[in-house]
């Protein structure tokens, strides 16, 4: 028998990113999820009949440590600003490491660091490129009763991914590119390999440090 998902609690959670005043918000929990992580939703303003969304891939290094080596610490903190004055939700997904794990990641790091580049590091480790499945996104975003929503990404695997489910992504709104010496080589694999949306050319980016 499948469960049906629903939400399990619903909290008052305000949010400081910098030093401006805190954002209000509310974090809803879920119960019956498919795969059984504890993703939460961040509801925040008021969102209307077509929220403006955020699918936000776990990334304790970038989010937590604001680590330069990837884009996701800048990427959450311009989320919670755009979403929270058009209103709409940012769903922050337990999908560490493309899906491979924390562990697995600082791995495919090291790899990264003798010359492979985000890809390669995953394909030499035996593990996918990209494990992500966004199947309890869509679910989430069905209990929270959003079937149409603009979708704050670069990554058009999230847009495509969402519609199987059959949640209408009305438009694909860019995230800014938050380019540095450290993770310019990982930017460019994302637009080259994965097709991710980063405004071309990289002529102007801050040359790489990495090998
Ligand atoms: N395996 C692996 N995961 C990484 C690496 N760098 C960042 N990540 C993870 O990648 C996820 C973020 O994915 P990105 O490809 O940066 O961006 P995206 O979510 O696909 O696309 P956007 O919506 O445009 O941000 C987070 O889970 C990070 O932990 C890396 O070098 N290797
Ligand atoms: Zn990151």
């Amino acid at each position: 028998m499948t469960t049906v998902p629903e939400v399990r609690t619903r909290v008052r959670i305000p949010l400081r990113f910098g030093e401006g005043p805190a954002v209000g918000s509310e974090a809803v929990t879920f119960a019956g999820l498919s795969d059984g992580l504890e993703h939460v939703a961040f509801v925040l303003g008021k969102p209307g009949p077509v929220p403006l969304v955020r699918l936000h891939s776990e990334c304790l290094t970038g989010d937590v440590f604001h680590s330069a080596r990837c884009d996701c610490g800048p990427q959450l903190a311009e989320a919670v600003a755009r979403i929270s004055e058009v209103g709409g939700y940012v769903l922050y997904l337990r999908q560490e490491g493309r899906g491979i794990g924390l562990y697995n990641k600082l791995d495919a790091y090291a790899l990264q660091d003798s010359g492979l580049d985000t890809y390669a590091a995953n394909a030499a480790l035996g593990l996918p490129e990209d494990a992500r499945d966004y199947t309890a996104a869509a679910q989430m975003l069905t209990v929270l009763g959003v079937q149409q929503l603009d979708l704050l990404t670069n990554n058009p695997d999230k847009v495509a991914q969402l519609a199987r489910h059959g949640i209408d992504v009305r438009e694909q709104v860019r995230t800014g590119v938050f380019a540095n010496e450290n993770n310019v080589r990982y930017l460019r694999a994302k637009a080259e390999q994965t097709g991710h949306t980063l405004a071309l050319p990289f002529e102007d980016w801050p040359a790489s440090s990495a090998v």
